[in-house]
Parts: C-alpha cells; sequence; structure tokens
C-alpha cells in the first residue's frame, strides 16, 4: 500500500443548548501522513505538539488501536507523522480531529472493513460525546445523538452566507476540568427549556432562519456553570448581538467563544468588541473569521 494522507477538521461543538449533540466544522487541520513500513512510528510535528508523546501513548495511534479493536485484525506497522494546526484544549475539537483522523487512517490501513456510519460509532463511543466527531468526520453542521442503541445523525449544509466568528483565548482548558464542574442533575425547567432551544436552533440552522440564532442559542445546562472558567463569557453572550453577532456560545467546553457573522456584512466592529473583552480581563488571544467545512475527513495520496 503507498502513502496516503488523512486530514479532519477542527470542530465547534454544543453551539449553546444543544449540549453533546450539535456541532459544526471550521477549516484547521489535524494532518497524518501515513508510510506502511517495517515498522510503528509516531511522529508529532510543530509546536502546537510539543510534549505529546512520539510513541504508541500517543492519542492518535491510541486512536488507531480502536479500529483494531473493533475488527479483530492487527494494525499493520506504519510511520505517522501528525500535524495540527487545530490549538490543543481550547474547545475547537483538537481531540476529536486527532481520533478521527487515527480512526480513518488506521481504517484505510486495514483494507477499510469499516464504513462511515461504523467510522462515526467508534468515535463517538470513545469521545463520549458524538458533538465533535460527527462534524469532524461529516463536515457542515451536524444533529447527532449517541445512546446505548448507537449513533445517529443528520447532517446539514451550513446555511448560506453563515460565517464563524472564534475568539481563541492564550489559555488551555481542559475537556475534562470543563465536564467536571457541571451539575449531575438539572430540574424540569432547566430541561424544557434546554430541549426546546437545541430543536429550535436544529430547525433554525436546517431551514437558514439567521434571525433566530439569537434567541435558539440562549442556554442554560453548560454555559452558566463554565462562565466562571472563561473571563469575559458572560459579557459576550450577552452583549455580542450588539456588535454584529448572529448568536453567540461557548465553543465546546471552552474557552474558545463563537459567534455567528453574516459573511456579507463586516465584522471589524465585532472584532473589537471581542478583542476589547479580552483586554478588560487581562487576557490574550486572537480573533478569526473561518468559513463553516463542509468536507469533513479527507483521505489523499501522499506526494
Ligand atoms: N494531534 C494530536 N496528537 C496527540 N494528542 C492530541 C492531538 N490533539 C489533541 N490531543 C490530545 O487531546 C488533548 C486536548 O483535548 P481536550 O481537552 O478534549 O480539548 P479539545 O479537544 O477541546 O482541544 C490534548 O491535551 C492532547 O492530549
Ligand atoms: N459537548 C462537549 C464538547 C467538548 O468539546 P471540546 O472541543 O472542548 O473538546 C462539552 O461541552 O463538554
Amino acid at each position: 500500500m503507498s502513502a496516503f494522507v488523512v486530514r479532519a477538521p477542527a470542530s465547534s461543538a454544543n453551539l449553546g443548548p444543544g449540549f453533546d449533540s450539535l456541532g459544526l466544522s471550521v477549516p484547521l487541520y489535524t494532518t497524518l501522513t501515513v508510510t506502511p513500513g517495517e515498522r510503528t512510528e509516531v511522529v508529532p510535528l510543530g509546536p502546537e505538539l510539543e510534549g505529546t508523546p512520539a510513541n504508541e501513548d500517543n492519542y492518535v495511534y491510541r486512536a488507531m488501536l480502536l479500529v483494531a479493536q473493533r475488527t479483530g485484525q492487527p494494525l499493520p506497522p506504519a510511520r505517522v507523522e501528525i500535524h495540527t494546526e487545530v490549538p490543543l484544549a481550547r474547545g475547537l475539537g483538537s481531540s476529536a480531529a486527532a481520533l478521527v483522523a487515527g480512526i480513518v487512517a488506521a481504517n484505510r490501513l486495514l483494507g477499510s472493513p469499516l464504513d462511515d456510519h461504523a467510522v462515526l460509532d467508534v468515535a463517538a463511543r470513545e469521545e463520549g460525546h458524538p458533538d465533535n466527531v460527527a462534524p469532524a468526520l461529516f463536515g457542515g453542521i451536524v444533529v447527532a445523538t449517541l445512546d446505548k442503541l448507537g449513533t445517529h445523525y443528520v447532517r446539514l449544509d451550513p446555511p448560506e452566507h453563515l460565517g464563524v466568528t472564534v475568539l481563541v483565548p492564550d489559555f488551555e482548558l481542559s475537556t475534562s476540568k470543563a465536564r467536571a464542574v457541571l451539575p449531575r442533575e438539572y430540574s424540569r425547567a432547566d430541561t424544557i427549556h434546554a430541549l426546546s432551544h437545541a430543536a429550535l436552533l436544529a430547525a433554525a440552522l436546517a431551514q437558514g432562519r439567521l434571525d433566530l440564532l439569537q434567541h435558539a442559542m440562549q442556554d442554560y445546562i453548560h454555559q452558566v456553570w463554565r462562565a466562571p472558567l472563561v473571563p469575559g463569557l458572560s459579557d459576550i453572550l450577552d452583549d455580542a448581538h450588539k456588535h454584529g453577532a448572529l448568536g453567540a456560545a461557548l465553543s465546546g467546553a471552552g474557552p474558545t467563544v463563537l459567534c455567528f457573522h453574516d459573511q456579507r456584512g463586516t465584522t471589524a466592529s465585532l472584532h473589537a468588541y471581542l478583542l476589547g473583552v479580552m483586554k478588560k480581563n487581562g487576557l490574550t488571544g486572537r480573533v478569526l473569521d473561518l468559513p463553516i467545512d463542509t468536507q469533513g475527513t479527507l483521505v489523499t495520496p501522499a506526494d
């Protein structure tokens, strides 16, 4: 088998009330160059991956082994070079991109015994929720569930003109730490609020109802609990729409914050506002405008 490249995108999960069930992909990529050979080598490259293990403990390699376990076939030896543009532990799904890329690479090495749905199921079970891995695999916006019966999903093409602005602070927040602050139980009122807003948000995204996003993205399931971990988040959720955002949410478990914008307009005032909130809170970071990635994970021949 010749060498090949797997490219998996970053993702922004939850989008407010779609906790563990709704996400979209953005064009920042984790790339694996896989060269079948005599022995296994894991080679993390570039500054973002400094400190990640260069051996079989690497998260990408552990993801590859999941396919061997699922199929009962041993993983053929290969050199796996890993590069990523996704900032780690910022709420942009770096672990999901690494997981999906590893699973897709191993599946390819084994002659593709798993179809796309099975790849998603392996990834979602490992991650524990499907809202990052589904858009990382399929691109676009994905609504997904994971339960005892498996993983189910609907992929949506992004509405025309819908763009994303992300504020990526210069500090890490691990997903496990940001999950640990969530309550174990929710009131009936908060549950109904979340269900109705997540359903409205999915329908609004499906029909391109950009006018509904600001309202539909209201959430009391996770953002209120995580706000103390992300200085400035509450201000942005309350006020970003006054500066041109169509809606705002904590991206995944944070600390990145996502705003939607209309690509036909300018985001200059939104950028100035977001940078100002960061400065007011003594933080540094960057603001990026990104389209929504529609390709998901791609496999191509290596040069
Ligand atoms: N390309 C990669 N190679 C190896 N490990 C990775 C890679 N991307 C992410 N990881 C692992 O995932 C961790 C971040 O995962 P997580 O806390 O879920 O944050 P997020 O997925 O939001 O970036 C990193 O600290 C690292 O251990
Ligand atoms: N639904 C999860 C999403 C975590 O996303 P990540 O990009 O922070 O890994 C959660 O909110 O915990």
